[in-house]
């Protein structure tokens, strides 16, 4: 199938480039020609595990190409996929301008028949918000679906080549026909509907995923309170068929570019309709103060954090990304600089985009963990990384001012720890030190 892929990030690189990957031919394109003209030289604007040789091999295949050219894509393609970015509007809402932006663009292109499908998270209604804009803006036919993304970052490639689901909506059956084709070779649980219910199974999703998350958080806050280890009460309900054990992983909360943004563009969704989500409220004000303990725990152990020195192990949302979308190292960090606190930071993959949010003098940037650590006070690990699991303890030890170390992420094991001679505290699991009851607005 020839294929037009709107928009170059996550959602829309990896998915042209799975969909070339298993024999279409696929343009993607872009309207920042900066991402383009990186693209074009082989260079990848996102770290994204086995993405850089994907798109190597499809191009020298022949299947793949980057355009900046809306017009002779969508012309050249019988499917047009819209994957722009639906950022937060400061209400929570998602902001649909790039998506109303490139309809437009796609209809004032067209030369005939299409199937326009959109891949980015939209909130229930927009895809017939789109088919009103292209026939406003195009003489010629075409059908409209919604085919919701679910890859995560980090294990993209994998996860669109091996999906659990695909879920197509649309309104037209010879359109889901096609598409159920088109995804035959990834799948054979393909879920048809219609495009209002896809578009609610992309939040539903999401919003239950960061339920789970809020919850073990909470479950973990009652542990260390009550003596428990979060990490084998997760096990041991995860054994639980109904329950499932993935995304039980206690921390200091999530982030990301999905996450926070469709949580709250769920409740939006909701009040926008008079319902009030109450439990989804509380997932994302649990979420906020969870990223607090850190700084709390720092506190309960060092006291005052005027000119400590603190060690940041992980700046990405999670590991095997650069990105720092919504990161807790971003309100973590910015705390700790607000206290006093003189911070060396330092992330295998992410430090240039940190670098480009979030710049201040009090922040030395470093090239390893070791680096980091050197005369510090205390290491606070916010990302899991492999290799700060293999850092040498003893030489660690010897080069920090204090053997504290704060694990948000429970990476680290608590007896080699002990054996080792740190003050080593993790969230929700025994002899952490316990997090005071302060709100973040007492801390702030
Ligand atoms: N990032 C993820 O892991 C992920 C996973 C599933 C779903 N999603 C959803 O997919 C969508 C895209 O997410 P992303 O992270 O890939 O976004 P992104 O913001 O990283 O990338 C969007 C790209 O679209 C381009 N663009 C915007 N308007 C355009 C236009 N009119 N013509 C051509 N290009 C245009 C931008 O320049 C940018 O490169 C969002 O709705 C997101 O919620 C993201
Ligand atoms: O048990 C867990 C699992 C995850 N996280 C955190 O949750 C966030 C999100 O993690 P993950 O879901 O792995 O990453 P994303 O790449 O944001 O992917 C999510 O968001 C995407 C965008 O919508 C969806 O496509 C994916 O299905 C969905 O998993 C990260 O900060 C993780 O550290 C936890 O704290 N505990």
């Amino acid at each position: 199938m020839k294929i037009a892929v709107i928009g170059t990030g996550y959602v829309g690189l990896v998915s042209g480039v799975c969909f070339s990957e298993i024999g279409n031919e696929v343009i993607c394109v872009d309207n920042n020609p900066i991402k383009v003209e990186m693209l074009e030289r082989g260079e990848v604007p996102i770290y994204e595990p086995g993405l850089d040789e994907l798109i190597i091999k499809n191009k020298a295949a022949g299947r793949l190409s980057f355009t900046f050219d809306i017009n002779s894509a969508v012309q050249n393609s019988d499917l047009v996929l819209l994957a722009v970015g639906t950022p937060a509007q400061p209400n929570g809402e998602a902001d649909l301008r790039f998506i109303k932006q490139a309809a437009i663009d796609i209809a004032q292109a067209m030369n005939g028949s299409k199937i326009i499908a959109t891949k980015s998270t939209v909130p229930v209604g927009t895809n017939e918000l789109v088919s009103g804009l292209i026939s406003s803006n195009s003489i010629h036919s075409f059908t409209v679906a919604s085919i919701p993304e679910f890859l995560r970052e980090g294990s993209a490639i994998y996860d669109t080549l091996n999906p659990n689901r695909i879920v197509i909506g649309s309104n037209d059956s010879e359109t889901l026909q096609i598409l159920r084709e088109l995804h035959l070779p990834l799948t054979s649980n393909i879920i048809t509907t219609d495009l209002r219910s896809a578009e609610m199974i992309k939040y539903a999703s999401n919003a239950f995923l960061a339920t789970k998350i809020s919850f073990i958080n909470e479950i973990a806050n009652i542990c260390e309170r009550v003596g428990a280890d979060v990490t084998r009460v997760a096990e041991g309900m995860g054994y639980d068929h109904r329950i499932g054990s993935s995304f039980l992983q206690a921390g200091i909360g999530y982030g990301g570019s999905c996450f926070p943004k469709d949580t709250n563009a769920l409740i939006q969704i909701a009040d926008n309709v008079d319902y009030n989500f109450k439990l989804l409220k509380s997932v994302v004000e649990v979420n906020k103060e969870q990223k607090y303990i850190v700084i709390r725990k720092l506190q309960a152990e060092l006291g005052s954090l005027f000119q400590k020195k603190i060690a940041i192990w992980g700046l990405a949302f999670k590991p095997n990304t650069d990105d720092i979308r919504d990161a807790p190292a971003i309100e973590i960090i910015q705390e700790l600089i607000n206290q006093g606190a003189e911070i060396q930071a330092y992330d295998p993959v992410a430090t240039q985009n940190f670098m480009n949010e979030v710049n201040n003098t009090s922040i030395i940037w470093c090239n390893s963990a070791i680096e980091a650590a050197e005369k510090s006070d205390a290491i606070c690990l916010l990302t899991e990384w492999n290799e700060f699991s293999e850092v040498n303890l003893e030489y660690l030890g010897a080069i920090m001012n204090q053997r504290v170390i704060i694990d948000g992420r429970n990476l680290l094991d608590p007896t080699k720890m002990k054996d080792n001679l740190f003050n080593y505290h993790s969230i929700g699991r025994p002899n952490s030190i316990l997090a005071d009851t302060l709100t973040t607005q007492e801390i702030s």
